[in-house]
């Protein structure tokens, strides 16, 4: 059956062998992107985000991974895609960036003639058109002189530079999917907002859907047109950034809330206790060990259906349940999202040398 979704993921399951014993890290998660959107998925570290996204083009080892379920772009199945294929699409249409820009370059080679190789993997052309174009890519992520800059040397950049640098890399294959890993976890917080609106800038002149993976709500507030909110390998709430800031259902993600101090936050150390063990998950919700509602029936049989709490925003949270009474969890003190979210009062795609 074909879907209008730019990548659909269904019932996606990733397992590691490890000495003690199977490690489930995604447990049978859904979620979909539309081109020109950005769906975030945030959690706390550990929640399986990374290798559910790792897991999209198949860029978790296997063995020890194990990956299941199905992962559709464009319709295609890239779980099941020959490898040459699946290649292809990995360079072309769906780019990854990472958090650690300083891992995935090579030292030894000027940021220029990277940029360039990168681009004549995907495109037969000469050297002076591949060294125009890098240059022009890398005017467009923000590195100001950027023909003079092409023959620097990685060390010769800043952390918010380099990242931008890799996502000019990201973008030569002119991708239609890009798939950023906590991208600006590693920058200061000034540089973080710059690089925020340069990704949200060239999604829009690429005309990309993103899935952008982190545990720091604060940035989904800026970038996200849809959250998905995961725990313990499962998806405990999705739905548009608006409701889920406004009225969020699940008392893992009011939790998650409370720890951003711009929302009334009073738990800035994090949500008190931690993941369940990966290779022995609870019966129930996952979140009941450590959810201060949690009653008996939270913590028997399987992490419940999602249910529809409001127009595209979902719920897995027994007390939504038929028969149970939601305004036991039901927190409607939450501010809705501040303004325009700009921070601090830039505009346009900023060229300052971070
Ligand atoms: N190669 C691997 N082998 C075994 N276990 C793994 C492997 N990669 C990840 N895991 C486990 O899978 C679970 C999910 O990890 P993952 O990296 O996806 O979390 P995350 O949500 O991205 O966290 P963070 O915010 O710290 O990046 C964790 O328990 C982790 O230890
Ligand atoms: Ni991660």
């Amino acid at each position: 059956m074909p879907s209008d979704h730019l990548l659909e993921v269904e019932d996606l399951t990733t397992t590691f062998g490890t000495d003690e014993g199977t490690l489930t890290a995604v447990d049978g998660v859904d979620f979909d992107v539309d081109t020109g959107e950005t769906v975030c998925i945030v959690g706390e570290s550990g929640s399986g985000k990374t290798v559910a996204t790792e897991s999209i083009t198949r860029l978790i080892k296997t063995p020890p991974g194990q990956i299941e379920g199905t992962v559709r772009y464009k319709g295609r199945d890239l779980l099941t895609m020959p490898e040459p294929e699946l290649r292809n699409v990995r360079g072309n249409e769906i780019a990854h960036i990472f958090q650690n820009p300083q891992e995935a370059m090579n030292h030894c080679y000027s940021v220029g003639w990277q940029i360039t190789e990168a681009l004549q993997i995907h495109q037969d052309v000469s050297d002076e058109e591949a060294r125009a174009k890098a240059v022009d890519l890398m005017d467009r992520v923000g590195i100001a002189n950027a023909s003079a800059r092409f023959d620097d040397y990685p060390h010769e950049f800043s952390g918010g530079q380099k990242q931008r640098v890799m996502i000019a890399m990201a973008l030569v294959g002119d991708p239609d999917l890009l798939i950023a890993d906590e991208p600006t976890t590693a920058l200061d917080v000034t540089v973080q907002a710059q690089i925020l609106r340069l990704l949200d800038d060239l999604q829009e002149e690429f005309d990309m859907g993103v899935l952008f993976v982190t545990h720091d709500l604060g940035v989904v507030a800026e970038i996200a047109d849809r959250i998905v909110v995961m725990y313990a390998g499962k998806v405990m709430e999705r739905g548009g950034v608006l409701d889920i800031f406004d009225h969020p259902a699940h008392p893992y993600t009011q939790q998650l809330l409370e720890c951003l101090p711009e929302f009334g936050g009073t738990t800035a150390g994090g949500i008190p206790g931690t993941l369940p063990d990966p290779h022995d998950s609870p019966d129930g919700c996952r979140f009941a060990p450590r959810c201060g509602y949690a009653e008996e029936a939270c913590r028997t049989g399987e992490q419940p259906d999602e249910i529809e709490v409001s127009p595209g925003q979902r719920v897995s949270c027994v007390h939504y349940g038929p028969g149970m009474d939601p305004s036991v969890v039901r927190n409607d003190n939450f501010e809705p999202v501040g303004g325009d979210g700009a921070a601090d009062g830039e505009s346009g795609v900023s060229r300052a040398d971070d």
